[in-house]
């Protein structure tokens, strides 16, 4: 019986570390069910990490992941099940032709579904009698997303499953994520270092630097309530506090930036309150000078 009201996923306290690299670091984080989460980050954040401790395929050092309201540690074979998943290397039998692999996986997941199966392979135009070791890179992605898809899970899990492919294939490949995501009852999970791909399929984001979630909020409210203003400093100095939710700032002769997280008018009355400090601009920020901000602060105080 599923429980429409629990959480996706549910991730407390995750922490994942390997010898001396902690490569994920107290993470909690809650994705409600129906939602698509896009996780975002820089080489070596920890996106891989979170998404293989979820899937359960790796120990996990301290924390609990549930997904689906399943202990991933107690029992990952039943969370499988209803969860489909496209890691960021597609380990799929070389040997066998497509036929033969969705035969094979078919035959794990009772809830299969043939007529979504046959459309994903109208769709992405895949080779039914070729060898999975005869295919493209890109043919090898889509067919990682139709076996992930085909069972109908109530989650779909993807790890950079669009790098390295061209346009094209990035377009076909969308529009199979976007099927799941349009049927409204599936959860989306997918990290990608695509702006683009954030921008055009997340309710909700998530920016992970150095194995900590520094943002978790939805894509709208996070635009809207993020601001690039530009000062003057009359004097050259900065003023001794800095407006709150300040993500990051640079000084450049007297130029002042900063990025507010969190912004109201407030901010700006603070800031003019300050003899020195003559704001020129409030701007708003597109996600990707918004994420290199975030990271670039972060830089500055990890
Ligand atoms: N098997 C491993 N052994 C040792 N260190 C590892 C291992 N896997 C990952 N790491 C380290 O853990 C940290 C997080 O890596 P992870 O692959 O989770 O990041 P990521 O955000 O997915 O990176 P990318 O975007 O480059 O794929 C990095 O410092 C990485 O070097």
């Amino acid at each position: 019986m599923i429980n429409q009201t629990e959480a996706a996923i549910q991730l407390q306290g995750l922490t994942k570390r390997y010898g001396k690299t902690t490569a994920v670091e107290d993470l909690s984080l809650v994705i409600p069910r129906g939602s698509t989460f896009g996780l975002l980050g820089p080489n070596g954040a920890g996106k891989s990490s979170t998404i293989k401790m979820l899937m359960g395929m790796l120990s996990i050092d301290a924390g609990t992941a549930t997904v689906l309201g399943i202990n991933v540690a107690d029992s990952p074979s039943a969370m499988k099940q209803r969860v489909g998943y496209v890691p960021e290397l597609h380990h799929i039998y070389r040997w066998m032709t497509v036929r033969k692999v969705i035969g094979f996986v078919k035959s794990f997941y009772p809830s299969w579904n043939d007529e979504l199966c046959d459309e994903l392979l109208d769709l992405f135009e895949l080779p039914i009698d070729r060898k999975v070791a005869q295919l493209s890179k890109g043919m090898v992605a889509k067919l990682s997303l139709l076996l992930a898809m085909s069972h109908e899970p109530e989650l779909l899990v993807l790890d950079e499953p669009m790098s390295g492919l061209d346009p094209l294939v990035r377009e076909e490949f969308l529009d199979g994520v976007l099927r799941t995501i349009c049927r409204g009852d599936s959860t989306v999970l997918f990290s990608s270092h695509s702006i683009d791909d954030v921008q055009r399929l997340a309710d909700d984001v998530g920016i992970m630097y150095h194995g900590r979630l520094l943002v978790n909020r939805p894509l709208d409210d996070l635009l809207g309530s993020t601001k690039r203003v530009r000062a003057v400093l009359r004097d050259g100095c900065l003023p001794q506090h800095l407006p709150e939710g300040t993500i990051w700032q640079s000084v450049q002769r007297r130029e002042w930036s900063l990025t507010v997280a969190g912004f109201s008018t407030d901010v700006l009355t603070q800031l003019r309150a300050e003899n020195s400090v003559e704001v020129v601009d409030v701007a708003d920020l597109c996600l990707e000078d918004l994420f290199k901000d975030y990271v670039k602060g972060a830089k500055t105080t990890i």
